[in-house]
């Protein structure tokens, strides 16, 4: 399979990608619809949930899309926990469109906070009419004894696929809980801000420079958005083109640039930037998110791994596709989504793109690797083959971050986790490395 597309946060206004409990409360049977709709869509026919939001009907009032997102998105981080919580009540599988109204309706009572006769009621009329009865009567007791249920289970265990936790634990040891239990809480709004931009009231401003609000923050609503002066980006995702520190006048390529955010830093910094995105769709986001920005970028529709540019450059950042386990707490279809395989085919797609990238790029001049996985296979596997493409490793001193120290491997990697940073609201996991090409 090829490596999904990256779901990560666009850099333009769009909804944030999950919402936390405070938005408006939940409204009818629309809200319970399109949560199934997006519950089905993820589950079932296996599409990221990013899509699966700009499907559904755009006569949905976006109060309704919000809370439906906020539902689906807590069936979908607490999935296996919600599971087992209705399995002593269920005789039998029911088939997806009952287990879903189940599912929604159990995270309602549960984990929303809804009143239970609004979250049994709309259950039940979002069932299939064959299963409302068993809707019915299995969330009732949902009600009375799914708790004490819930508060004995394991969650950060439970929620976390299987091959996920053993892969964590392999990398990353007993930090394998804090990372899981980091999945459970919908993640902040993060801004990076345009140059001399002040923060806008209520900002936290980040050690690393990025501006956080709380989860659920509508950026639209943010002032100097229309103007530019700042774009949606998560904290460790801006970390990568810091650490290539572009200069004034240097020319940069920015390999996989959509929705935009490490071209706009680029940009930002005066660099000549190309942005390269092979995704039709993506280019027109790209475009639309840098106009907004006012930020002058050349954007070139091409596959990475085949584009030969007309002169190489003074830099390159390869933001290359990947499996996305490193953004799971803004899009926690991806836990569901992915596979073990799927991990083996990102890392030799990155494989070509890196050996790509060394061919644009000057002699001495240096490139940025970076994915948003969690998977060593898709960061630290790739330093032992950088030699063989002419590609010299030049490791992160310990002062280019401040504030964030754990984020700098033994080797001079960077390498964030979703539980850095846990007590200001955590961070997507990140891997980076900085290359010099030999010559
Ligand atoms: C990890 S996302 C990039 C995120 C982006 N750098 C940012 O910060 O906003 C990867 C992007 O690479 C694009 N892509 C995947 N394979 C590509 C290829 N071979 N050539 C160019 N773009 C590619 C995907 O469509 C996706 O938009």
């Amino acid at each position: 399979m090829k490596p999904r597309r990256c779901p990560r946060t666009p850099a333009g206004g769009h909804t944030p990608p999950d919402p936390a409990g405070t938005l408006a409360p939940l409204s009818g049977l629309p809200t319970r619809k399109a949560a199934r709709d997006l519950l089905d869509a993820t589950l079932e026919q296996r599409k990221p949930l990013e899509d699966a939001l700009e499907h559904l009907s755009k006569r949905l009032d976006p109060r309704d899309r919000a809370a439906a997102h906020r539902i689906a998105a807590m069936v979908l981080r607490r999935l296996s926990s919600i599971d087992e919580v209705l399995a002593p009540f269920l005789r039998k599988e029911p088939p997806p469109p009952a287990r879903h109204a189940l599912r929604i309706g159990a995270a309602e009572l549960l984990l929303l906070d809804t009143p239970p006769h609004a979250a049994v009621a709309t259950a039940v009329a979002l069932a299939p009419k064959a299963f409302a009865g068993l809707v019915n009567a299995v969330l009732r007791k949902v009600a009375t004894e799914g708790a004490a249920v819930l508060e004995g289970l394991d969650a950060a265990r439970l929620d976390t696929p299987q091959w996920l936790w053993s892969a964590w634990h392999a990398a990353y040891g007993p930090a394998v809980r804090a990372m899981a239990e980091a999945h459970h809480g919908p993640a902040p709004l993060d801004l990076t801000p345009a140059p001399g931009a002040a923060p806008p009231e209520g900002a936290e401003v980040l050690p690393t420079g990025s501006w956080r609000f709380a989860a659920g923050t509508r950026v639209t609503d943010l002032p100097g958005f229309a103007e530019g002066r700042f774009w949606v980006q998560d904290a460790a995702a801006a970390l990568p083109a810091l650490l290539l520190a572009p200069r004034p006048g240097e020319r940069i390529a920015d390999l996989c640039a959509a929705p935009g955010g490490k071209t706009a830093q680029l940009a930002a910094a005066g660099a000549e930037v190309t942005a390269v995105e092979r995704d039709a769709n993506r280019v027109a986001r790209l475009a639309e998110n840098l106009a907004r920005l006012r930020l002058p970028v050349e954007i070139v529709r091409a596959d990475a791994a085949t584009w030969t540019p007309a002169a190489s450059f003074d830099a390159i950042l390869l933001d290359a596709p990947c499996t996305a386990t490193g953004t799971i707490r803004r899009h926690p279809d991806v836990a569901h989504a992915k596979r073990p395989r799927d991990v083996q085919a990102a890392a030799e797609a990155q494989a070509r793109l890196l050996k790509a990238a060394g061919g644009m790029l000057k002699p001495g001049g240096r490139i940025i690797f970076a994915t948003c996985s969690l998977q060593p296979e898709e960061g630290e596997a790739h330093l032992g083959r950088a030699g063989a493409l002419g590609l010299v490793h030049d490791p992160i001193g310990p002062g280019e971050l401040p504030g964030l120290p754990e984020a700098i491997t033994p080797q001079g990697c960077l390498r964030t986790r979703p539980d850095f940073w846990g007590e200001r609201g955590g961070m997507d996991g990140f891997f980076a490395a900085r290359f010099r090409k030999a010559g």
